[in-house]
């Protein structure tokens, strides 16, 4: 059965799980969280990787593999930063049928087995800075359900890991990066993202603090993290002894300078980047793929070819289809043609619906006489008949114009979807009415940890507990870069919705992947 047998809007979980199988993107795998990533999806990913990578060499950051495994010492280093999360760390502890003497760890993420040779090899101020990243895949043996692309066991990412001499280093980097992630998301998937710091309570607690890029999904109205870059300040250095020679301090009596643990940086993107756009762009006939990531950017099926038709009629539709599949190849279109005898043009559309294909070409013995083809925009299904003078540019133009669309609609909801909450009783409601709210808030943990037990489900009244509402409270996501300013908040003066006590910033709160 081809098409997807449930809306988005009416069984969303099913709808995004539909979308993904059918459309060939991902397929479920014997072992729960784990999934195939498919080629069609593969192509975003590699899409992703190719701009990030080159985004990332301007920085000059270098490319590098470390092993996959994690000694228990090593992991358990810093006990702090991993007791949080040891339930997700996966070992290893048997190689056939011999048990190892020390069960070894498969990396959740590889600062512990990283930092130990940045001790080794950071000796002195002038090898700094230190700009590493690698593209591997990690393992976190998540408990809560699992999501294709979104909260999966293993996925594949890029985790970057620097080293600086002072904190004015951390601190540009990490922000950089932050705005190479933004661009992931907005110039590649069409996805607008929100900018802003962690909270102390939602950051990585290893570090000095977090920033984040946040995506809002209309279908749930929930928030989702789309990528962090962290600061980590010296905690890191101090626990794996990454040192150098302070050279801004003059050595001391007996001649040894001072000690200085460097500041370090990390920062993380995965394959939920593809979830996103699934469930931000996606609609009812199936996936709807930005241009500049999609693997077929147009799809050209011939059409209008009754039993009335010669051999040599078809022979002249199917060429002028492979014509210009190379026409628009010549200008670097991904472009291909459907020339399936055994499929009917109505099957065929909705096949590449499915598959979200940007631009649908129909060509036709009228449109030969014509010397034009019917063009069909998957974003908005607006037909064009186009004269097939100049195509190349035509089609070029119409893709541009597609990207920038699906950006301004995401916008559009996404900013509908944002709220302005600035007392306690607007704030669930907003929340059921699938919104994130800005609100003037204290900015503590614990006001943070009373506005997620007053906003779950079981808190607000006792309307039935149906499987779709989520029962989850709010979380902060982040505090934007981009502070609200109508209403301005005026310190000393706002306060806070939750709490009564004085607001020091807006926070964006919202229910959350
Ligand atoms: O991974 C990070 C921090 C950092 N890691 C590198 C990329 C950027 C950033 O995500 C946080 N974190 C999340 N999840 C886990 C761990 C963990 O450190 C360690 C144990 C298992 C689960
Ligand atoms: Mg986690």
């Amino acid at each position: 059965k081809l098409g997807l047998e449930v809306g988005k809007e009416e069984d969303f979980s099913r709808w995004y799980q539909q979308v993904l199988t059918r459309s060939d993107m991902l397929d479920y795998y014997d072992i729960s969280g784990c999934y195939i990533i498919r080629p069609w999806a593969y192509h975003v990913w590699q899409t992703i990787q190719e701009f990030f990578d080159k985004k990332i060499k301007t920085l000059s950051v270098k490319n590098c593999y470390f092993p996959m495994f994690v000694s228990q010492r090593a992991l358990e280093q810093e006990k702090d930063h991993i007791e949080g999360f040891a339930p997700e760390v996966a070992w290893v502890t048997r190689a056939g049928s011999s048990e190892l003497d020390e069960p070894i760890a498969i990396r959740p993420t590889s600062e512990t087995v990283m930092y130990p040779y940045f001790a080794k090899w950071i000796r002195s101020h002038r090898d700094l800075p230190l700009r590493l990243n690698q593209w591997c895949s990690v393992v976190r043996w998540e408990f809560k359900n699992p999501q294709p692309f979104l909260r999966t066991r293993e996925f594949l990412w890029q985790e970057g890991h620097c080293a600086y001499i002072d904190k004015a280093g951390a601190d540009s980097e990490a922000r950089a990066i932050l705005a190479f992630y933004k661009s992931v998301y907005e110039y590649l998937l069409a996805v607008p993202m929100i900018d802003g710091v962690k909270s102390e309570k939602e950051k990585f607690a290893g570090g000095l603090y977090t920033t984040t890029i946040e995506g809002y999904v209309p279908a749930t109205g929930r928030g989702i993290q789309a990528a962090t870059s962290h600061n980590l300040g010296q905690s890191f250095s101090k626990m794996f002894n990454v040192v150098v020679e302070d050279p801004n301090s003059p050595a001391n009596a007996n001649g040894d300078a001072a000690k200085l643990n460097v500041w370090q940086t990390s920062w993380g993107l995965s394959t939920r980047t593809i979830g996103v756009m699934v469930m931000v762009h996606g609609d009812d006939k199936g996936l709807v793929m930005p241009p500049r990531v999609s693997e077929i950017q147009v799809i050209i099926i011939p059409t209008g070819l009754t039993t009335k038709h010669t051999d040599k009629d078809r022979a002249l539709v199917h060429n002028a289809c492979l014509d210009l599949v190379s026409q628009l190849t010549k200008v670097d279109i991904r472009a291909d043609a459907d020339l399936r005898e055994n499929y009917t043009p109505g099957f065929k559309y909705n096949h590449w619906e499915l598959k979200g294909v940007p631009i649908r070409l129909e060509i036709g013995p009228k449109d030969l006489e014509k010397n034009s083809v019917l063009s069909v925009r998957r974003d908005t299904f607006a037909k064009a008949s186009l004269p097939l003078e100049n195509i190349e540019e035509t089609i070029a133009n119409l893709l541009e114009t597609i990207q920038s669309d699906m950006l301004a609609k995401a916008t559009r909801e996404r900013d509908a979807g944002v709220r302005m909450v600035l007392s306690w009783d607007e704030f669930v409601p907003a929340l059921n009415n699938k919104c994130l709210c800005y609100i003037p808030w204290c900015n503590t943990s614990e006001c943070e940890d009373a506005i997620k037990e007053r906003s779950s489900r079981a808190e607000v009244g006792d309307e039935p507990q149906d499987e779709k509402a989520p029962s989850m409270g709010a979380k902060s996501l982040c505090i934007p870069f981009n502070q609200p300013t109508n209403p301005p908040l005026v310190p000393g003066e706002t306060k806070c919705i939750q709490c009564g006590n004085l607001a020091t910033v807006y926070g964006l709160f919202g229910r959350s992947y």
